[in-house]
């Protein structure tokens, strides 16, 4: 590795990981190209998303870019966030920082045992927020694929369509995924949950995330699995811990401000510079 590369760290929340390129004093141009390459599990350093740490724009300590793993740029992403906000608040010594995103502003604050707590903002419902093509009730949508049937829509800054189904484990997701990702309803693809209430109140999660596919976690789809169970009914209060394939999060969608916060934890695995020559 040469001196004066970006320094870069491989990070995972529950499973779900990172490349999280430093680009304060680095600054990089990502092609969609040079993500994937970066992304790939087999010829660049692996991961789920790439996540950028640029200077801020506005009032926060710093932005956070957002990149899946297929090179697309996207809005949001819980378990980044945690880990973006666990190394910047470790920087900085704050207890609570701004963070940015193009999802919108994220509040990250130190939590208990070692865990990130995030204020993740509003939960959009509207259907032009999610975005769908056309209006429908973001409750209950006319949409059923295989044996996944009126899913509800909920935008956390991106697109998650969440399906309650009785028994997670035995849907086919690789299989039936693909297809609401890329399903004529969501102009913008969607991720892809789907959602069991357990009854100690707890919430049984796997997701296919947009431009990615499998993954053990995701904090956004977390924070559209907490919030459509309290929409139907399905849990008892509005928070309840969500358990993934990687692991658990706590969620809590608030009544004041409707406002989702997340708490979970934020790894760090191991840290290098990117080859200033060849970008990888
Ligand atoms: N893993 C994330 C979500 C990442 C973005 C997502 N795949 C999308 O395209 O919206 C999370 O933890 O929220």
């Amino acid at each position: 590795m040469s001196q004066g590369g970006t320094p870069f760290l491989k990070m995972h929340g529950l499973g779900n990981d990172f490349v999280v390129l430093d680009l304060r004093a680095h600054p990089l141009a990502l092609s969609p190209e040079r993500v994937r390459a970066l992304a790939d599990r087999r010829t660049g350093i692996g991961c789920d998303q790439l996540i950028t740490i640029e200077p801020p724009r506005d009032r926060g300590v710093a932005f956070m870019g957002i990149r899946n793993a297929d090179g697309s740029v996207v809005e949001s992403c819980g378990n980044a966030t945690r880990c973006v906000g666990a190394v910047l608040l470790a920087e900085t010594g704050l207890a609570t920082l701004n963070l940015e995103s193009l999802g919108g502003p994220l509040v990250v604050e130190r939590a208990e045992n070692g865990l990130v707590c995030v204020d993740m903002g509003p939960a959009r419902l509207a259907w032009d927020a999610i975005p769908l093509a056309h209006p429908q009730d973001t409750l209950a949508l006319d949409l059923s694929v295989g044996p996944l049937s009126a899913p509800s829509a909920v935008s956390m800054g991106n697109p998650h369509a969440v399906f309650v189904v009785d028994d997670v484990d035995a849907i086919d997701l690789p299989t039936w995924g693909p297809t609401v990702e890329h399903h004529a309803l969501f102009p913008r693809r969607t991720n892809v949950e789907i959602i069991q209430a357990r009854a100690d109140g707890s919430v049984r999660m796997r997701v296919w995330e947009r431009g990615v596919g499998m993954t053990r976690a995701c904090g956004t789809g977390a924070c559209a699995a907490l919030v459509t169970a309290v929409r139907r009914g399905l849990v008892p209060e509005r928070k309840a811990p969500v358990d993934l394939d990687g692991g658990r999060l706590w969620i809590e969608w608030r009544e004041s401000d409707g406002h989702v916060r997340m708490t979970g934890p934020a790894t760090r695995v191991f840290s290098g510079v990117l080859d200033p020559e060849t970008g990888s």
